[in-house]
């Protein structure tokens, strides 16, 4: 089953305007079609982001009602007017930092499909789980919950990231054989969600630590379809690396 790789920079709370035009104008012209390539920013870079013709726009969050009072949170419809159709959701940061649980996941993967923006879904454990050895157990728990009540026709049109959280930021990557081995069973959970052909069209990204010179061979795992890379989706010269990586 042929899946087309997706690879999403993650900038996190880096870039401004200005900096955001400057990576733009220096990434969206290299942009090959080996791969979906998209960046996701800080709300206030998506309208320059989008200045893009070839890299996918992503926010890294999105509230899950459709107004109201909830200070400091933007909505679908405000992303939705300034064209921008994709969102991470559940990322371990807004997990960890923000409150986020199962529970607000699912309902903003549920106000994303709503309003036709893709989600890209975060899910992974922390070092001592994964050392405890509940690694499946965390994720499976963590895509169930947030796959509640999403039609089984709306799944390709989300993406899952599997990202140990013991991997991000750390310099330490999984080896390619765990992060396939966690990628295929994620397959596996939602196959026992819908079904196998709805399994076999979900993209699932790697994440954490990745870099341009170990693209190519993760990708070559069968369960892999894409990653979601922070640090090294910074720099112009690093992205431009992993577009070439792929060539
Ligand atoms: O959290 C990540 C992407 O969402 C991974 O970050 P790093 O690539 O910097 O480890």
């Amino acid at each position: 089953m042929a899946r087309k790789p997706i690879i999403v920079g993650n900038w996190k709370m880096n870039k401004t305007i200005a900096e955001t035009k400057e990576f733009v104008a220096a990434v969206d012209p290299k942009v090959t079609d080996k791969a979906d390539w998209g960046i996701a920013t800080p709300y206030l870079d998506l309208q320059a982001a989008k200045a893009a013709k070839n890299l996918i726009v992503a926010a890294e969050d999105m509230h899950f009602k459709d107004s109201g009072a909830y200070t400091g949170a933007v909505s679908a419809a405000m992303l939705k007017e300034i064209n921008v159709e994709w969102t991470i959701l559940g990322h371990s940061e807004r997990r960890q930092y923000f409150g986020e649980t199962d529970e607000t996941v699912n309902l903003k993967m549920i106000q994303a499909i709503n309003n036709g923006i893709n989600p890209i879904v975060c899910v992974g454990e922390s070092l001592e789980q994964y050392e405890a050895n509940e690694t499946k157990d965390v994720v499976k728990t963590q895509v169930v919950a947030a796959y509640k009540d999403i039609a089984k026709e709306d799944v390709e049109k989300t993406v899952i990231a599997y990202e140990p959280i013991w991997a991000i930021g750390t310099g330490k990557t999984a080896t390619n054989e765990i992060a396939q081995d966690v990628c295929g069973y994620i397959r596996t959970v939602v196959a026992d969600l819908y079904d196998q052909e709805t399994a076999d069209k979900v993209r699932i990204q790697y994440g954490g630590s990745v870099k341009p010179a170990g693209l190519a061979a993760l990708l070559e795992q069968p369960d892999i379809d894409g990653a979601l890379v922070g640090g090294a989706s910074l720099q112009v010269e690093s992205y431009i690396a992993m577009i070439e990586a792929l060539n």
